[in-house]
């Protein structure tokens, strides 16, 4: 009995922290002495956090050792994806845009990373969106759904009902994405048990500005949310 305690308190104080849209090295350095567990580094020339291959390279080069490296694609070509594989090394593959479960499927295989599956949440039934992605994808993460006219499929500050997460089946293993903030990311894992957690806005001064001192507590908060959970 008691192991399982332990290891339910382990898993819980495990909560993975992902800081995204990292675009220079001081920024960078303060999610990582933060102690972010993953930097999210975006391709996409719309989003004000976009890097390029190049830049890319540089920040992965950085976060080697210290943090796992995300690159996030939206309805990327193999090319693209294949040129900032070779660039950063990166860990994790991050697909935010209409990737069918085929596509994700066959990105994993071709490049032998994990992959993360975003999903957008606007209500109820789009909770059965993310259903197909569950066997294909290592992780689904769960974002807003854009708001009407929005330039960005992610990224845009927005949160969505945590409570629709309720019914999630505890074993799956999702990251919570979404307009988290240093303030709200405490109740957001204790209502949603996630395991995991992401922000990019929530952490800026600015589209694409990121401030060390938001980044920092945001990572201790969202600490503080996993020891606490774990203790419920
Ligand atoms: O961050 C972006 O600019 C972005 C652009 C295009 C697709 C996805 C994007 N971000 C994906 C992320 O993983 C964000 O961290 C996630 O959407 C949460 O963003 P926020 O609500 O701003 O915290």
């Amino acid at each position: 009995m008691r192991s399982e305690r332990v290891k339910e308190a382990g898993a819980a104080m495990s909560l993975e922290v992902k800081i995204c849209g990292l675009s220079e090295p001081r920024t960078l350095d303060a999610a990582l002495d933060a102690g972010a567990d993953v930097v999210g580094l975006v391709s996409f020339p719309k989003s004000p956090r976009h890097v390029s291959v190049e830049q890319a390279a540089t920040l992965a080069a950085r976060a080697r050792g210290r943090a796992r490296v995300a690159l996030l694609t939206v309805d990327a070509t193999d090319n693209l994806i294949a040129e900032l594989v070779a660039a950063t090394m990166a860990d994790i593959l991050q697909l935010h845009g209409q990737e069918s479960p085929e596509r994700v499927r066959a990105l994993r295989l071709i490049f032998g990373r994990e992959v993360w599956k975003a999903v957008p949440i606007g209500e109820a039934a789009d909770v059965a969106l993310a259903q197909p992605y569950w066997d294909v994808a290592d992780r689904v993460l769960f974002d807003a759904r854009p708001p009407a006219g929005a330039s960005l499929p992610g990224g845009n500050g927005v949160a969505f009902d945590w409570r629709l997460l309720a019914d999630l089946d505890p074993k799956q293993s999702f990251v919570l994405s979404g307009g988290l903030t240093p303030d709200s990311v405490v109740e957001a894992v204790q209502t949603t048990r996630a395991r995991a957690v992401d922000v990019s806005s929530g952490v800026e001064r600015g589209p694409g500005v990121k401030d060390p001192d938001l980044i920092a507590a945001f990572v201790t908060r969202a600490r503080s949310a996993a020891v606490s959970s774990s203790q419920r």
